[in-house]
C-alpha cells in the first residue's frame, strides 16, 4: 500500500440494516484508507454485499454514521449520489445491456459526463481502459451479447474504471473473470493504489486476498468482527474469525473412487468444438470426478454444453448404461438419460427471479410433487429440507423470493435443484463461484459421497486449488481443443497453469512428464498417467 496518510476515504460506524425480519447487518464498522486495497471476507449471507450496497447508495441503513474524507456525511440516497462522491461499484452478477455495443455499455450511466465528451474522446478513453484490462479487447462496436462472460464482466469493470473513482468496489466481481483478465485487473488496482485511489475487494478467494489485499475486514452474521493488516492473517485465522470455529481441514486431495474397472457411463467420440478443431474423445466412468480447465473462452463451456445436449458440435455423445447405448441429441434427451447440467450464469441461466426459493428448487423435479392435477407445495418443501442441511443453505422462509437470498445461497439452491433429480452424470459449470470456503468444502464432501455412490461428475472450475483438491483428472482446453489431460498423480499448480498457456511436457526432478499435448486421443481413466510417461520417454 502506498503510505499516503490522510483521513479515510470513507468510514462507517455501527451500521445496521434489516430486510423485514432479516437482520442483514447488525453492527458493522469499516474504514477505508487512501490508496489501500481493503478486502472484506465472510461466509455467504454474512452481510458483505449489503454493506457495500449501502456505501454505493443502493440501500439505506437503519442505523449508523458515515464520514467521507474525514467529514460527517449523509448516507448516499441514490447510486448516482455515491458515484458523484467518487464511489464506483461492480457487482457479482454481470450487468450489461447485451443488445448494445461495447462502447455504449462502458458509457452507460455516465450521461451527465458523456453528453459533454466528444464521440472520438469517448472511443479513445474506452479503448484505453479495455486495452489495459483485456489481452484481446473486443471492438468497441461489437454487441456485448456476443462476448464471453469474462469479457462482459470486463465491460462492467471498464464502466467503473472510466470514472476514475476514488473508491472502486469490486463485489465478487472478479469471479467471472478469466485468469489473464483478473491478473491485468489486479495490475490496474495496484497502479490506482500507487496513485492514492482505494479499492474494496469482496472475494471468497484466499489467493486474491494474498495477492493484493493490504487489510482485511472479516464479517460474521451481519457484524464486522475485526480488521487485520497484511502479515496478521492466514487462512486458519480468517476462517476462525468468519465462522467462530476452526477451519474444516483442507484435504490433501480425494481418494479416487473410480478405477479402470468402473463402468463407463458416458462416451464422447470425435468431438470437434469448433470447425476445423482437432477432434477428441472422452470416456467417463461411474464415480469419477473430472475437472475442466483452461483460460476463459477456449472451448470448456462448449464442451460441457455438448455433453449436456445443449450445444450441437461435430461428433457424438453417448450415454452408456450397461449394454444399452443412447446418443444424446438434445438437452431434454440428456436429462431423461440422467445427465444434469448446472449452468454458470446464475442470473441469466438458472435463477427464476419471480419465483420463490422452493419453487426455484423444485422446478426441475416438479413431477415428484404432483398430487392429481395439482402441485403440492408441502412435498416440494419436504424434499428441499433435505438439501438445506446437506448444503447448509441459509434461508428465511422457503416461500420468500429467491432474490432475498445472498448470491452464494442462490447458487446452492440451483445445485440442490439438480441433485434432487438424482442424476447419474452431473455436469457443473463453475459451481463454486461465489460460495464461501466452508460451503465449498461441504460441496466437495458431498460430491465425494455421491461419487462413491457411482455418480460421475464433470466440473468446470476457474480455481486451480479446486482442481488440485477435488479432481481425479483434469482436461485442459486451449483454442477449442483438448490440449492436455493431467491425471491425479500429475496435478500440480505449476503444471496446470503451464498447460493453460500451452505448456508442453516438462520434466520434474524425478524425470516424470507433467503435461502433454493431447493427440487425437480419448481422455479416459487410469491410462493417462502411464500414457504420459510413455510419451515423455
Ligand atoms: N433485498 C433483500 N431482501 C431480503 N433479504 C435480503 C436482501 N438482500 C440481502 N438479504 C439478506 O441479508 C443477508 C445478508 O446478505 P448479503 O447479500 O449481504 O450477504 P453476503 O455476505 O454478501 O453473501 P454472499 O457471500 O453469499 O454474496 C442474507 O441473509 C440475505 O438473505
Amino acid at each position: 500500500m502506498a503510505e499516503l496518510g490522510g483521513p479515510p476515504v470513507v468510514s462507517v460506524s455501527n451500521l445496521a440494516k434489516s430486510f423485514g425480519p432479516t437482520r442483514a447487518i447488525v453492527d458493522a464498522t469499516l474504514q477505508v484508507l487512501p490508496g489501500e486495497v481493503h478486502a472484506i471476507v465472510g461466509e455467504n449471507g454474512s452481510g458483505k454485499s449489503t454493506l457495500v450496497k449501502i456505501l454505493s447508495g443502493v440501500h439505506q441503513p437503519g442505523a449508523g454514521s458515515l464520514e467521507v474524507a474525514g467529514s460527517p456525511a449523509r448516507f448516499f440516497p441514490t447510486p448516482r449520489a455515491a458515484q458523484a462522491a467518487g464511489i464506483a461499484t461492480v457487482f457479482q452478477e454481470v450487468l450489461t445491456v447485451d443488445t448494445r455495443s461495447v462502447l455504449d455499455n462502458i458509457w452507460i450511466g455516465l450521461e451527465s459526463v458523456s453528453n459533454r465528451v466528444r464521440q472520438a474522446e469517448k472511443r479513445r478513453r474506452a479503448r484505453a481502459v479495455l486495452a489495459e484490462l483485456l489481452e484481446h479487447p473486443p471492438a468497441l462496436d461489437d454487441e456485448v451479447g456476443d462476448l464471453s462472460l469474462s469479457e462482459r464482466q470486463a465491460c462492467s469493470i471498464a464502466r467503473s474504471l472510466i470514472r476514475e473513482p476514488k473508491l472502486l468496489i469490486l463485489d465478487e466481481a472478479t469471479s467471472a473473470l478469466d485468469f489473464s483478465t483478473r491478473s491485468r485487473l489486479f495490475g490496474m488496482v495496484r497502479r490506482r493504489a500507487a496513485e492514492g485511489a482505494s479499492t474494496i475487494l469482496i472475494t471468497h478467494r484466499m489467493d486474491e486476498i494474498d495477492e493484493i489485499g493490504d487489510r482485511i475486514t472479516v464479517m460474521r452474521s451481519g457484524s464486522t468482527v475485526g480488521t487485520l493488516a497484511r502479515g496478521e492473517w492466514n487462512p486458519e485465522i480468517l476462517v476462525q474469525m468468519m465462522t467462530g470455529a476452526a477451519e474444516q481441514a483442507a484435504r490433501e486431495g480425494r481418494e479416487p473412487v473410480a478405477s479402470a474397472d468402473s463402468a463407463v457411463v458416458l462416451e464422447a467420440r470425435e468431438l470437434a468444438l469448433r470447425p476445423g478443431a482437432r477432434p477428441f474423445g472422452l470416456s467417463l466412468r461411474a464415480g469419477e470426478v473430472v475437472g475442466v480447465a483452461g483460460l476463459e473462452g477456449h472451448g470448456q463451456d462448449v464442451f460441457l454444453k455438448a455433453l449436456a445436449g445443449l450445444e450441437p458440435v461435430e461428433g457424438e455423445v453417448e450415454r452408456v448404461d450397461g449394454s444399452a447405448r443412447h446418443v444424446v441429441r438434445s438437452h431434454r434427451g440428456a436429462s431423461r438419460l440422467g445427465i444434469a447440467y448446472v449452468p454458470r450464469e446464475r442470473r441469466a441461466e438458472s435463477i427464476f427471479e419471480w419465483m420463490s426459493i422452493v419453487e426455484n428448487f423444485a422446478i426441475a423435479t416438479a413431477q415428484e410433487d404432483r398430487r392429481g392435477p395439482f402441485l403440492s407445495e408441502r412435498s416440494s418443501s419436504t424434499r428441499f429440507a433435505e438439501y438445506l442441511d446437506l448444503l447448509k443453505i441459509k434461508i428465511g422462509r422457503g416461500g420468500d423470493a429467491i432474490t432475498t437470498l445472498s448470491g452464494g445461497n442462490q447458487q446452492k439452491v440451483t445445485i440442490a435443484r439438480w441433485l434432487a433429480a438424482h442424476p447419474r452424470i452431473l455436469i457443473l459449470n463453475d459451481p463454486t463461484r461465489g460460495i464461501d470456503v466452508n460451503a465449498k468444502r461441504d460441496l466437495y464432501t458431498l460430491l465425494d459421497v455421491l461419487a462413491k455412490e457411482g455418480l460421475a461428475v464433470v466440473m468446470l472450475s476457474t480455481e486451480v486449488d479446486e482442481h488440485l483438491e477435488l479432481m481425479d483428472r483434469v482436461l485442459v482446453f486451449r483454442e477449442g481443443e483438448l490440449a492436455a489431460e493431467l491425471s491425479r498423480a500429475e496435478l500440480t499448480r505449476e503444471r496446470l497453469v503451464a498447460s493453460f498457456f500451452g505448456g508442453q511436457s516438462s520434466t520434474d526432478s524425478t524425470g516424470t512428464a507433467s503435461t502433454r499435448t493431447a493427440s487425437t486421443g480419448t481422455a479416459s481413466t487410469g491410462t493417462a498417467s502411464a500414457d504420459n510417461e510413455r510419451q515423455a520417454s
